[in-house]
């Protein structure tokens, strides 16, 4: 579906992700919508309930209130097919076969060398990489669900100057060319300005716009 498909009858973008009255015994309610491609940050101090917000949104806690990816409820979905459209990057993403290259069965080798790796690395087994090796990998393996929305929970955090950018730009490109939507959430001041087209700040638990946006 193309940006244009996805508009409403007033001309107005369609929320590619829409989210209202999202509650869970720690967080809630909380309101937001993502447009096709657009970035969204999430900030809020340690403990806000950013992570939280983001599982709630994937279906990995139990929530109540309303969640519609694109018009269609979360409900209408079966559980595997909403977690791979709506796609959650954790912080500490699991393993759980040995090799790279069994995670990443469908990853092409343009995506391996914009995160800065050499196909070798499906070669390689998970335990000698670094975390920051670890988490580039694990983006590469979320990009091949082809999610209409990625959760990440801060992808950068384990990553020098150089990393942090591929992995900005591979998301970048990637809302772009698929008219996806993200909602990345980050510590980093200058990152949120860099990659969010809006900012959202979590404060104990509830949502709310970041006016200086
Ligand atoms: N299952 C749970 N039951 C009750 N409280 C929880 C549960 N899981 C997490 N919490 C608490 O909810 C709060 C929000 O946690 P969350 O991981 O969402 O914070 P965060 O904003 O992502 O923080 P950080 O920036 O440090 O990653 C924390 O105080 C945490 O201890």
């Amino acid at each position: 579906m193309n940006i244009s498909a996805a508009n409403d009858i007033d001309g107005a973008p369609a929320a590619r992700l829409s989210v209202d009255g999202l509650r869970t015994p720690v967080i809630g309610p909380c309101a937001l919508t993502l447009a096709p491609g657009e970035c969204v940050v999430l900030t809020g101090s340690s403990g806000s309930g950013k992570s939280l917000l983001l599982r709630a949104i994937c279906d990995l806690d139990p929530a109540t209130g309303t969640v519609l990816l694109e018009g269609r409820a979360r409900e209408t979905y079966v559980p595997r097919d909403w977690r791979r459209a709506v796609a959650l990057l954790p912080a500490e993403p699991a393993w759980w076969a040995e090799t790279v290259g069994e995670h990443l069965l469908t990853t092409s080798e343009d995506v391996l060398s914009a995160l800065g790796f050499s196909a070798s690395v499906m070669s390689w087994e998970v335990a000698r990489a670094s975390s920051g090796e670890r988490q580039r990998l694990a983006l590469a393996r979320l990009l091949q669900l082809q999610p209409r929305v990625l959760l990440l929970d801060e992808p950068t955090a384990n990553l020098d100057a150089g990393n942090r950018a591929r992995v900005e730009s591979v998301v970048r490109d990637y809302l772009v060319s698929r008219a996806a939507a993200a909602l990345w959430v980050t510590h980093d001041a200058e990152q949120a300005a860099r990659i969010g087209d809006r900012e959202l700040v979590m404060r104990a638990g509830r949502l709310e716009a970041n006016a200086c946006t």
